[in-house]
């Protein structure tokens, strides 16, 4: 089955199913998870500096031997050190990732440069006028930290990589919104919050009968887990996830099989999920 893609504004597309490296599950090591993901179908892998990881993902997308421009890989730009610019902290990564480029270099959290956003954004333009990342974007970015860079953008940014789950969503809807106004694509983790994080709230008894339906229409197992990360395809938004179960890895994937929901199926997560507020990442953007 081909692989969901969403357009970005940049000309380029995104896979919109991702695998993440920055887990406690793998830490230092995520070389066999991602070998695992890749073998299995992941071509969206989702790294970053602060992850302390890069080396073993690289590891694993050589150990993979699928063509360069056949995988989509992102890294995301930590706290710069005192003299360091963007583009030699990119240079790093790419040494680490053993790679010549990126497909999508983001700005992991505006907190790690107070004062100096905008300063960082144009160094991350640099980057793509230079060819080490084909698309630029942010991640962790309030409506507040996209308009600061707005104002200064040659280049507006592909993607804001976000916690977004249906009970966070009174929060990252306006998010998710201006970045539809501006052409920001909208990523996501933390997807499967509502199963493995917080259980026992309003959405379990509706996502159970929404998922017995779907495997009823589908014919085959469906699990809750695809339904949220239908949800979140079914917002344009790309979901990042992650295992080092193979069998999970391999249902990830599988969610291209399972049925839409509907409007109305969608709009009952949506008005479940509201009834709650829970944050995991990143308590900071509380404030
Ligand atoms: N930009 C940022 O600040 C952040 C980015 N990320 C990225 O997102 C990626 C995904 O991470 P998460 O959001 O934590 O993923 P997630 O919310 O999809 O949870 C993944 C965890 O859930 C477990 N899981 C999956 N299905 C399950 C089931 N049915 N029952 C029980 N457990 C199940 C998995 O084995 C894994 O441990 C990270 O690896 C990282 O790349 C994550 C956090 C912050
Ligand atoms: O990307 C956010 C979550 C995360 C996973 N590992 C680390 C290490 C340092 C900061 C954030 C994270």
């Amino acid at each position: 089955m081909a692989t969901l893609t969403f357009p970005l504004n940049d000309g380029t597309r995104i896979p919109a199913l991702a695998f993440g490296t920055g887990t406690a599950l793998y830490q230092k090591d995520a070389q066999h998870a991602v070998e695992v993901a890749i073998s299995s179908g992941f071509i969206h892998l989702d790294g970053a500096q602060v992850y302390g990881n890069e080396e073993s993902l690289g590891a694993a997308i050589a150990a993979s031997g699928k063509p360069r421009d056949s995988l989509y890989i992102v890294t995301k730009l930590g706290k710069l050190p005192q003299g360091q610019t963007v583009v030699e902290s990119l240079k790093e990564s790419l040494k680490k990732l053993n790679l010549d480029y990126v497909d999508l270099f983001l700005i992991h959290m505006p907190v790690h440069h107070e004062g100096k956003l905008k300063e960082v954004w144009k160094g991350v333009e640099e980057t793509k006028t230079q060819g080490l990342a084909k698309s630029i974007g942010v991640s962790n970015f309030r409506v507040k930290d996209l308009e600061e860079i707005l104002s200064v953008a040659s280049i507006i940014p592909a993607v804001n990589q976000i916690e977004f789950h249906p009970y966070l969503l009174k929060w990252a809807e306006p998010i998710v919104e201006f970045g539809k106004k501006h052409g920001i694509v909208t990523s996501s983790y933390g997807g499967l919050t509502p199963i493995i994080r917080h259980q026992g709230g309003p959405l379990d008894p509706i996502v159970a009968s929404i998922r017995e339906r779907l495997e009823k229409s589908r014919g085959k197992p469906v699990t809750e887990s695809q339904v949220y990360v239908k949800w979140i395809l079914q917002k344009g938004v790309v979901a990042i996830t992650t295992s080092s179960n193979e069998g999970r890895v391999k249902q990830y994937l599988e969610t291209s099989e399972v049925p839409d929901l509907t409007p109305e199926e969608i709009a009952s997560i949506d008005n479940a999920g509201k009834q709650i507020h829970k944050r995991f990442f990143n308590a900071w953007l509380e404030h």
